[in-house]
């Protein structure tokens, strides 16, 4: 017999969802959290007791962790299982945890070019099995059901274990996350990490930026059974008005990390900083955040980055354009983390720019550059077409596409289909003219607060609305099983964002479809367009053959300018000398912005374009 736990609550009732909790807990004999910190951080406190309550584990206060790297006090507090329970039965908890490994299609990738460059390149592996990431992480991937490395992890981990610094640029969907936490987790768990005892200041070893908040979320709704002793329990922890999401990255190395001793904190704005306090505090080894939220902490003084060893930029070229360069500079420069050489520095994306390749070399010491695939290519999972559309004429033709869907069972449970628009407002009204003609749908974008974006998330990964209409704040980094289609409703100015909207779709071997809605507003970028499109193996239209041909150059896509269809890979191969290596300067002797390089890469926004930091 199930006893059932209902664990609900709304803000304004957390005092009564504070009682459940501690009934709840005082039935099965677990200690109390002590959620202080205001309504909104007491609901998420409450919540962590349930989610520690869900996987057994007993909550302690103060700091319980110690030892070696910060690892867990077995005797005090017991991990939470990132994999959860086996015998969960729940559709939409199925459907927000289940990422689908088996059956991927590796021959998808055999014959992906890769290039390395760079002094005395370890040579890539074949197998997990060849890599020696010790016993624990060994488990995680076999939970993960990762059975063989994708391309970039087969080349990037033995660079990465190598101890060299790297600069990786591998397709969207294709597995960077693991091939930069894989290294850093299995240094961690090698390492000797002496680190001062700070009052309230804590010193992790890795550090990972990623660039949104919303670099995917995984909704935190449990239903689950547990048993203790003679009992069996069912438990539902519900919050109607605030629910806790970890950032997808978290979220993965988390997973990674389990019972490895290892601890994994995120930080991130949009989120209350006491729950993130209270986390930091218990003890950090790998720190996931973003740059906003970092510089709070630093500045602070609850965080300091003087142990740090390995630092990863997620998405690096975003990271480093115009806009959060200042920011990462700050982070990486001026606080008081190692410098090149000290530390360990792991930059990843799917797109490069050269000019944002020469920015960040000069976070890299004597690195190795790999590409898998072309710079910026898209994989050719993908299926790409482009469709002249007039913008009078663009809803009709997406409620077209969506009806001819609808009628090949294509939008079917878990199918879902992302629409990338150029505006918040144009979001917002797209959205409600869907739902008014009978296609539930939702949207994301910088005007919706982190709690609106997080449930449209939720609501869209979990097909209840399985159309999301976004802006470019969803264009990078998510992860979201059975996106079926990507429509580019408004195309992108610039070719590395369409390269990024449209890998929300044909993941991990997956194949995928992405739409977009060409017409003469568009013209820059005919010829990326179809240069991308060509070079993926996609069936060009003729009419875009056309007004590619007439080059309607815009100031942006600068790669596909001259010297090389994709202007080059490693910029160091290009004439330009890396200035770890001794080399021209070529920065113009600045080195906190405006760095001389001709044509500086401009963040790839347009006036009144809607960027992802917005
Ligand atoms: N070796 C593997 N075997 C099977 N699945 C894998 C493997 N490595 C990663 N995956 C899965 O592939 C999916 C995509 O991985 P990930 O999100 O790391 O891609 P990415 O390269 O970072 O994409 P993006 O550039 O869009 O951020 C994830 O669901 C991940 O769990």
């Amino acid at each position: 017999m199930f006893h059932h736990i209902f664990v609900t609550g709304h803000l304004h009732r957390s005092l009564q969802l504070r009682h459940i909790v501690a009934h709840c807990q005082e039935m099965i004999g677990l200690a109390m959290v002590d959620p202080q910190v205001g309504p909104v951080g007491e609901v998420l406190g409450l919540i962590m007791a349930a989610k520690d309550l869900v996987a057994g584990g007993r909550v302690g206060g103060g700091s319980g962790w110690s030892g070696r790297g910060g690892g867990w006090d077995r005797g005090r507090e017991r991990e939470v299982n990132p994999f959860g329970n086996d015998d969960v039965d729940d559709d939409a908890d199925r459907a927000l945890g289940e990422q689908e490994n088996t059956g991927i299609n590796f021959d998808a990738y055999e014959d992906i070019p890769v290039e390395t460059s760079g002094d005395n390149v370890p040579p890539p592996v074949n197998t997990f099995v060849e890599i020696d990431l010790g016993d624990a992480l060994n488990q995680n991937i076999q939970r993960c059901k990762y059975v063989k490395p994708t391309p970039v992890q087969r080349h990037a981990i033995p660079i990465s274990l190598g101890g060299r610094d790297l600069m990786a640029c591998a397709q969207t969907g294709s597995g960077k996350t693991a091939a930069f936490c894989f290294p850093i987790i299995s240094g961690i768990m090698r390492g000797q990490f002496a680190r001062p005892r700070g009052v309230r200041t804590v010193y992790p070893i890795a550090l990972i930026l990623s660039p949104t908040r919303e670099l995917s979320c995984q909704a935190g709704l449990w239903v689950k059974s547990m048993h203790f002793g003679a009992c069996n329990f069912l438990i539902y922890a519900i919050l109607i008005s605030s629910v806790h999401f970890d950032m997808q990255i978290h979220d993965e190395a988390r997973k990674f990390s389990y019972q490895t001793g290892v601890k994994v904190v995120v930080a991130y704005g949009g989120a209350p900083i006491n729950q993130q306090l209270r986390e930091l505090e218990r003890g950090v080894d790998i720190l996931v955040a973003t740059p906003g939220r970092l510089v709070d902490l630093l500045e602070r003084a609850r965080v300091s980055l003087q142990m740090v060893r390995y630092l990863a930029l997620d998405e690096a070229d975003r990271m480093l354009d115009m806009g959060f360069e200042p920011q990462i500079r700050k982070i990486v420069e001026q606080m008081d983390m190692p410098p090149p050489g000290l530390r360990q520095t792991m930059l990843f994306s799917a797109t490069f720019p050269k000019e944002i390749q020469r920015l960040a070399s000069d976070f890299l010491s004597n690195y190795i550059f790999l590409a898998v695939g072309r710079v910026g290519s898209s994989t050719d999972l993908i299926v790409q077409r482009v469709e002249f559309v007039l913008e009078t004429d663009k809803r009709s033709h997406l409620m077209d596409l969506l009806h001819a869907q609808r009628a090949n069972g294509i939008n079917a449970k878990q199918a879902l289909t992302l629409v990338f628009v150029e505006t918040k407002k144009g979001a917002d009204s797209l959205e409600h003219w869907l739902c008014v003609n009978g296609f539930p749908a939702t949207t994301i974008h910088g005007d919706r607060t982190q709690q609106e974006r997080e449930q449209a998330l939720r609501s869209f990964k979990t097909g209840k609305t399985p159309i999301l209409v976004a802006t470019d704040v969803a264009a990078r980094g998510l992860d979201i099983p059975h996106v079926a289609h990507v429509v580019n409703f408004d195309l992108p100015n610039d070719i590395d964002d369409y390269v990024h909207r449209i890998g929300r779709t044909g993941r991990a071997g997956k194949t995928g479809l992405a739409t977009a809605f060409f017409n003469e507003n568009n013209l820059s970028l005919a010829k990326p367009l179809a240069d991308l499109m060509q070079e993926a193996n996609q069936e060009v239209p003729a009419w875009l053959t056309r007004y590619a041909s007439r080059s309607y150059g815009g100031g942006k896509n600068k790669r596909y300018g001259g010297g090389g269809r994709f202007g080059g890979r490693d910029f160091r191969r290009e004439g330009f000398s890396n200035r770890g290596g001794g080399g021209t300067d070529y920065y113009g002797g600045n080195s906190s912005g405006g760095y001389g390089v001709p044509g500086s890469y401009g963040g790839g926004y347009g006036p009144g374009v809607t960027s992802a930091w917005d």
